[in-house]
């Protein structure tokens, strides 16, 4: 991938809003990078549906406003979504990054941030949508597995995909074996997606990526170096 000149924005850090619902471990990798100076991102709120998950002590720890908010108060999906969101808007952020955020988004909030919300997913995109990726990967038989990092549409998980983080299955794993091996490749495979979109590298146009403003033929694969590559041509 060439070199090209910062986006626009560059005299101000990307703002980024966190979507999650559990225990921030991706959350704390953004958080990692931006203070190791890898990672030019403002990370100007964290947003839970839950208020006791462990992600928002970690925003509070690294001194970020964190927000949860009960769908139990709210009647329906959309009007949990349209509060949630209203928040997340109020600190405006150019990205929002669902997390391990496990609510699917209603259509009208997805919709109001089209090209602005990525989602990182634990499975090789398009397989194994939705929940329980691990388990229904070793009940196929999978030999490989992983996981995707892609822009948020209103169908779950239909996105297109920006990168993604291959890892092998082992004959004795176990969903929870699988899962760890999955997560530790998380962590880097999130921070290089959201440093390509900070730069002005990455976007979405009409619903494919582009990388450096020509379309990406298939997702970035994250390498040994835990740097981003181009897919070798098939
Ligand atoms: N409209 C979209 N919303 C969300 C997307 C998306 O691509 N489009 N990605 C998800 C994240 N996600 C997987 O990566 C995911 C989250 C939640 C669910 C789900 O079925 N949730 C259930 C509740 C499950 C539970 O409480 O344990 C639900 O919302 O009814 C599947 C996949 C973020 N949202
Ligand atoms: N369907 C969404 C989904 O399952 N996302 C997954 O939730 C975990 C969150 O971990 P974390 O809270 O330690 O970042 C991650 O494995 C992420 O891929």
């Amino acid at each position: 991938m060439h070199a090209r000149g910062p986006h626009p924005r560059a005299a101000s850090a990307l703002r980024v809003a966190v979507l999650a619902s559990g225990r921030g471990s991706n959350l704390q990798a953004l958080v990692d990078a931006r203070d190791a100076g890898d990672l030019a991102i403002d990370i100007v709120g964290v947003f839970s549906d839950r208020a006791e998950a462990p992600v928002l002590e970690r925003a509070r720890r690294a001194g970020i406003r964190a927000t949860s908010l009960a769908p139990a108060g709210f009647a329906r999906r959309a009007a949990f979504d349209a509060a949630l969101f209203a928040a997340v808007d109020h600190v405006q952020p150019h990205l929002i990054v669902c997390a391990g955020y496990m609510r699917l988004i209603s259509s009208a909030a997805v919709r109001r941030h089209l090209g602005r919300m990525i989602n990182i997913h634990p499975s090789l995109l398009p397989q194994y949508p939705g929940l329980d990726t691990h388990a229904r990967a070793l009940a196929d038989g999978a030999t490989e597995h992983g996981a995707s990092v892609h822009f948020v549409i209103p169908a779950l998980d239909a996105g297109p995909v920006i990168a993604q983080a291959r890892v092998p299955v082992l004959p004795d794993d176990d969903a929870a074996a699988l899962s760890q091996r999955v997560l530790a490749r998380e962590h880097a495979l999130l921070v290089r997606s959201v440093a390509l979109i900070a730069d002005g590298r990455i976007d979405c146009d009409g619903g494919h990526v582009r990388l450096d403003r020509s379309p990406l033929s298939a997702p970035l694969q994250l390498g040994a170096d835990d740097r981003l590559h181009a897919a070798p041509a098939a």
